[in-house]
C-alpha cells in the first residue's frame, strides 16, 4: 500500500509510549491515526472499547487469530495482545500515518512483514524511575507490576540491538522526548500536511 510509512512505538510498559503518541494525535489532527489493538487484558478506568483497544476475550481472540486476521500478536503479562490487518489498514486507507504501540516480540514480528515502518523505543532513563512511573500510574496490581518490570528489563537491554530501531530515545524529560520525537518524523508529517495542502 502507497502513502506515508507507518511509526511502530515500542518500550517498556510505562515508559511513556501513550503519553507520546497521544501528544502527537492531539497536535497534529488529520496526520496520524492509531492502530486499535485487540488484547484479553480488562480495561483500565477511562479507556474506551475501540479507541485504546479492542477488548476481546481469549477464545475470541485466539478464532480470529485462527482464521488469519492478525499481522502479529504476542502474550505479555498474562494476556494477549495483537495488531489486525484491519487495524492497520483503516487508518493507511484514510492517508494517514499508522502509528502502531507493541512491545519487542510485536516489532520482531512485524519486521518479517512487508509493513515497513520506522521503528522508534522509547525508553525509561532507569529501571527505579519505570518503577515509580507504573506504581504512580496505579493501573496494575504488584504481580503485574512484577511481571511488566521483569519484560521491561530485557526490553533495555534488546533494544540497543543493531538495526533493531531506528531511533531510541530516552523519555526522562517529557517536552524533550517529544521534540525528538517530532524531529524523526518531520519527513512523514510533511508528506501528509503537504498532501492536505493540495
Ligand atoms: N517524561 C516523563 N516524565 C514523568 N512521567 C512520565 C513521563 N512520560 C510518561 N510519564 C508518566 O508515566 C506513566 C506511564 O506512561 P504511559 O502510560 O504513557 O506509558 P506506556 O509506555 O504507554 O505504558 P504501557 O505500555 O503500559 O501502556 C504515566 O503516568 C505518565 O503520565
Ligand atoms: N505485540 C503487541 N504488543 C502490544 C499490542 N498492543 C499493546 N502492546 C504492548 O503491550 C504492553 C502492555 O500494554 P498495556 O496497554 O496493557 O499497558 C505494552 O508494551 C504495549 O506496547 C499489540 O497489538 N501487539
Amino acid at each position: 500500500m502507497s502513502g506515508p510509512r507507518p511509526v511502530v512505538l515500542s518500550g517498556p510498559s510505562g515508559a511513556g509510549k501513550s503519553t507520546l503518541l497521544k501528544k502527537l494525535l492531539k497536535d497534529y489532527k488529520g496526520v496520524f491515526g492509531f492502530s486499535v489493538s485487540h488484547t484479553t487484558r480488562d480495561p483500565r478506568p477511562g479507556e474506551v472499547d475501540g479507541k485504546d483497544y479492542h477488548f476481546t476475550n481469549r477464545e475470541a481472540m485466539q478464532e480470529d487469530i485462527d482464521t488469519g486476521e492478525f499481522i502479529e500478536t504476542d502474550e505479555f503479562s498474562g494476556n494477549l495482545y495483537g495488531t489486525s490487518k484491519c487495524a492497520v489498514q483503516d487508518v493507511r486507507a484514510k492517508g494517514l500515518i499508522c502509528i502502531l504501540d507493541v512491545d519487542i516480540a510485536g516489532v520482531r514480528h512485524i519486521k518479517e512483514t512487508d509493513l515497513d515502518p520506522i521503528y522508534i523505543s522509547i525508553q525509561p532513563p532507569s529501571i527505579e524511575v519505570l518503577e515509580e512511573r507504573l506504581r504512580d500510574r496505579a493501573t496494575e496490581t504488584e504481580e503485574k507490576i512484577q511481571s511488566r518490570l521483569e519484560a521491561a528489563r530485557i526490553d533495555m537491554e534488546e533494544c540497543n540491538e543493531p538495526g533493531l530501531f531506528d531511533i531510541v530515545i530516552v523519555n526522562d524529560d517529557l517536552d524533550e522526548s517529544y521534540e525528538k520525537l517530532q524531529s524523526v518524523l518531520k519527513e512523514e508529517i510533511l508528506k501528509v500536511q503537504e498532501g492536505i495542502k493540495s
